[in-house]
């Protein structure tokens, strides 16, 4: 590497000279001149103004920096705070590779939506070390939620809500709710997200684990089968399929879910599925370790699968798109913060690292295993994350116009990680010890060289908050036809003629007229549905039949439409 000339042009131009650009589309041979944080120029014989600071890549890989598409800084959680802030979080980031990380709003049940997002930024901004954004859970459900979401699409930048289906009483909805919230991501073209593990399950096991006098981290374990996840990865899918809405199931962690995903996607469905570092890295193997801290060091929600051929079924099926993009949960805590569940699993504070080594341990897994080939290390890694987020090609892409945020991949070096190492602020690591091909040499975020040869440099304050649109292509592309092709349609016929029993004596009420004439599309399957036979759509003839009145389903019902009561006055089913 060659030294910069004056400090101001190297922060501003820099010349990467003699690498191979990998994208996730493709891979050749080219110099990188970056200037005032945008890459200006890619190709061979470049002409590059003065000043610039040139850095050797012969020999190695220009990736896009890496997005680690779910993280937890500084998360106030089970009585406790993660000890990776903004800062110490996206320094270890940018150590490992990761150039962005889309973190999470948390708002507590009944906390306005809006106002959780504002109190995360202050948090956030004078902190970051890199680029940033937000995604925000939805912990509870009402018409002011409902607001809060409209605004953080529309004025804050926010484009997806994560939901609960586990932590029972404390942040997980019930499925109507869910429903509900999966409708308002469909109207504001947000996607959503969902932790998937079924919460009152969880509840009833976790008695029973107690019962039974299991009160150390396997009892985590115990209490949350793989089952029980997948149960919930397939009924997320599900109340996302029937508002048409598109579903991101955040850290998959068993083999289990990552097929429920799968086969989703292959029925049609608009599904996203999300392993973590830890899953693709690591096992549940560690609960029954016999020192408290390693296996409490392991504890996260859903927790690490004992079945040892897990992180590699996963990593087969996110190197052929069954799974499509990858995070971290990084959310740590140190020995005294876990120590507060040294009696009682249930107190464990949930959460492990991962932002850090979240690239290294991919390409170990993954290419380094044959398993993928660099162009879909980046896809996994950072281009499908910019694409789901709508922030492509800005991010996630060597091109001209997109932001410098621009590692030198070394294929060939090697790293051990461990916590005496790392730059977490946390005195532990659920990789300790692994040896991974495939090291960041140089890390350049927003244009600032970070990461070379001398060591860290960053800067707290230096990372900006990155806005995420609405209405992704990648993501609502399909969704918008279907939105036309659902409608329920009605069955056109003669009114009934004939005789109707008379209950006004106390006999039994017929079934509502109803669900004699409506047809309702089965929009689970688009592939299936009938073209011409009941249920198809008949754009002319559009109606919708209702208790035996037509009612014009091209416009909306008029709100106080009368809709007249079935036989004997009643529409309930006494
Ligand atoms: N995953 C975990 O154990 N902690 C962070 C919160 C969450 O993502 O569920
Ligand atoms: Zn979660
Ligand atoms: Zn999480």
């Amino acid at each position: 590497m060659e030294e910069a000339t004056n400090t101001e042009s190297a922060q501003s131009r820099i010349l990467i000279k003699g690498g191979k650009v990998v994208n996730d589309d493709q891979s050749f041979f080219a110099d990188v001149y970056v200037e005032d944080g945008i890459i200006k120029q890619v190709g061979t014989n470049l002409v590059i103004p003065g000043g610039a600071r040139t850095i050797d890549a012969k020999g190695k890989l220009i990736i896009p920096g890496g997005i680690d598409t779910h993280t937890h800084m500084q998360l106030p959680f089970m009585g406790t705070v993660a000890v990776d802030d903004f800062y110490h979080g996206t320094k270890a980031a940018l150590a490992g590779g990761t150039t962005m990380i889309i973190d999470f709003v948390m708002p507590k049940k009944g906390e306005s939506l809006v106002e959780a997002y504002e109190k995360w930024r202050g948090w956030a901004d004078e902190k970051v070390c890199c680029d940033y954004s937000f995604h925000c859970a939805v912990s509870w459900w009402s018409d002011k939620v409902a607001e809060d979401m409209e605004t953080l699409c529309k004025e804050k930048g926010v484009n997806s809500f994560k939901v609960f289906m586990a932590y029972k009483d404390v942040l997980m909805l019930e499925d109507a709710e869910m429903y509900q919230c999966f409708k308002k991501c469909k109207e504001l073209r947000a996607i959503a997200m969902v932790h998937a593990e079924n919460g009152h399950l969880i509840a009833e096991k976790t008695d029973e684990i107690v019962g039974a006098g299991i009160m150390g981290p396997e009892g985590h374990l115990m209490s949350r089968p793989e089952e029980v996840e997948a149960e919930a990865t397939n009924r997320a899918i599900m109340l996302a399929n029937q508002s048409n809405c598109p579903m991101y199931i955040v850290h998959v962690m068993s083999k289990s879910a990552a097929d429920v995903v799968a086969r989703a996607r292959k029925q049609g469905k608009v599904v996203f599925g999300e392993p973590i570092a830890a899953s693709l890295g690591t096992t549940g193997i560690h609960y029954f370790d016999r020192c408290w801290r390693h296996a409490a060091g392991h504890v996260l929600s859903p927790p690490l699968r004992p079945d040892t051929t897990t992180p590699e079924y996963l990593m087969d099926l996110l190197a052929n798109n069954d799974l499509q993009l990858t995070g971290t949960d990084n959310c740590t805590f140190n020995a005294d913060q876990k120590a507060l569940g040294k009696d009682d699993f249930r107190r464990i504070p949930n959460g492990v690292n991962g932002v850090e080594d979240r690239m290294s341990v991919i390409w170990e897994k993954g290419v380094a295993s044959g398993k993928m080939d660099p162009c879909r290390f980046v896809a996994v890694t950072s281009t499908t994350a910019a694409k789901v987020f709508n922030v492509y090609p800005k991010k996630g892409r060597i091109a001209v116009g997109s932001d410098a945020d621009i590692v030198l991949w070394d294929a060939s070096a090697t790293r051990t990680i461990s916590s005496k190492t790392h730059h977490h602020n946390c005195d532990f690591n659920i990789f300790e010890g692994m040896v991974c091909h495939g090291v960041a040499k140089v890390v350049i975020s927003g244009g600032r060289v970070v990461l070379d040869e001398d060591g860290l440099h960053v800067t707290q304050g230096n990372g900006r908050f990155v806005s995420n649109p609405c209405n992704a292509e990648f993501v609502y592309g399909r969704i918008n036809n279907r939105d036309e092709l659902i409608k329920p349609v009605g069955v056109q016929r003669e009114p009934y003629e004939g005789k109707v029993i008379d209950i006004a004596n106390g006999a039994p009420a017929p079934e509502p007229v109803r669900s004699q004439n409506i047809i309702t599309n089965d929009n689970t399957d688009f592939h299936s549905r009938p073209k011409t036979a009941g249920g198809a759509r008949h754009l002319q003839d559009s109606t919708f039949a209702f208790d035996g009145h037509q009612i014009d389903d091209r416009s909306p019902r008029k709100s106080g439409t009368k809709v007249s009561q079935p036989p004997g006055g009643k529409s309930s089913i006494w």
